[in-house]
């Protein structure tokens, strides 16, 4: 692939534009703040937020979003996903035709609870093969850092992800296709409210045994909302579901656990989120629409609902341990 243009150049922008550059492809990456923008021209870092990571030559930056999608083969989308729909609208008119739209973010629209790759669909006004997602256990400071990860490109055009595929191959990224956009999205925005409930309980001084408790119920509760959803269920055991699930919830890396983790220890919501220094813990906002969703298609899922009323509803996480502890019981898989 040519050319391709990262807009987003935090955290995991900033990591999947060296993958990409890393793979021989060529990037432009739009930053918000010319300062951050000028800081990768002139000193090869993003000062902000991968300070000691030394970022490629065929690696360029810039703050204005026209340069960099001018000529871009695909479009890589690395904003939060509660501002995608209006970062997108403002990009719209210089998207290059044809281009394939790679969406990075994991949460699912407040609101009109849309997928991302659905968002992304009705603000370009493209159709669903063009549209990539890019999914799985991708923590971005150990992935700046070199450290071997695997991934998925998930896209209805498998031509597309291969494409795609080639343009982020190298020696410590290993990304798979998977023609499961639906099951692929639902696995990265539901685990984000997953590890916010393991933070939670680890906050609260509980070990492996809890943690592990809490991972297979959400994996549970996951795979029935997407079945519901139409998802392959063997999706929900690849790298996009238990692989994101195991990497997000274990790590103290994931600012959704951290986020969790400072609930747990009794702070107040506006407390967690003046430590997080406005770094995105998606699962705070996407807890209350993957809610939605569930109720929506008539499916129970108990830890999400608990996640919801203990960010959203003042409810104390003991009290929330307490009810899942104390649910009715039932068979495993039902
Ligand atoms: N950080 C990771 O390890 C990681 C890994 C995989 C997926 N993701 C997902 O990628 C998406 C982006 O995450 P990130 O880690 O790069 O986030 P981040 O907070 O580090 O960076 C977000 C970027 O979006 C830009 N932005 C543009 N418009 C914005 C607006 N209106 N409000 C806020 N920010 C705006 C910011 O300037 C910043 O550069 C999220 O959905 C996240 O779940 C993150
Ligand atoms: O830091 P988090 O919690 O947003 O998680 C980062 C990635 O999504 C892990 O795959």
């Amino acid at each position: 692939m040519d050319r391709v243009a990262v807009l987003g150049a935090g955290s995991w922008g900033t990591a999947f534009a060296k993958v990409l550059a890393d793979s021989g492809t060529d990037v432009v990456l739009w930053a918000r703040r010319a300062e951050v923008a000028d800081a990768i021209s002139t000193g090869r870092v993003n000062t902000d937020y991968l300070p000691d990571v030394v970022l490629p030559a065929n690696l360029t930056a810039t703050a204005d979003a026209d340069e960099a999608l001018d000529g871009a083969r695909a479009v890589v989308l690395a904003v939060p996903s509660q501002t995608l729909r209006g970062n997108l609208a403002g990009w719209r008119p210089s998207l290059p035709p044809g281009a394939t739209l790679v969406s990075l973010a994991k949460g699912v629209e407040l609101g009109t609870l849309k997928r991302m790759s659905e968002v992304v669909r009705e603000v370009a006004g493209v159709p669903e093969d063009q549209v990539a997602v890019v999914t799985g256990p991708n923590l971005a400071k150990e992935i700046a850092a070199e450290q071997p990860t695997a991934t998925v490109i998930a896209c209805t055009d498998h031509d597309r992800a291969v494409e795609l595929q080639h343009a982020c191959s190298n020696s410590y990224f290993r990304p798979y296709t998977n023609v499961d956009v639906v099951g692929c999205e639902l696995g990265g925005a539901c685990k984000n409210v997953i590890a916010l409930a393991c933070g939670m309980a680890a906050g609260m001084g509980f070990g492996d045994n809890t943690m592990a408790s809490i991972i297979t119920r959400g994996l549970a509760e996951t795979a029935r909302l997407g079945a519901a959803l139409g998802a392959d269920p063997l999706t929900f055991a690849g790298l996009a579901g238990l692989g994101d699930l195991v990497a997000t919830c274990a790590s103290p890396l994931s600012r959704n656990r951290s986020f969790g983790e400072r609930l747990g220890r009794g702070d107040s919501l506006a407390r967690a989120q003046e430590a997080a220094h406005g770094q995105v813990a998606e699962g705070v906002k996407s807890c209350s629409s993957i809610r939605e969703l569930a109720a929506r298609h008539d499916v129970d899922m108990p830890i999400t609902e608990g996640v919801h009323q203990v960010c959203h509803e003042g409810l104390d996480p003991r009290v929330l341990t307490a009810a899942l502890l104390g649910r009715e019981r039932k068979a495993e898989r039902q």
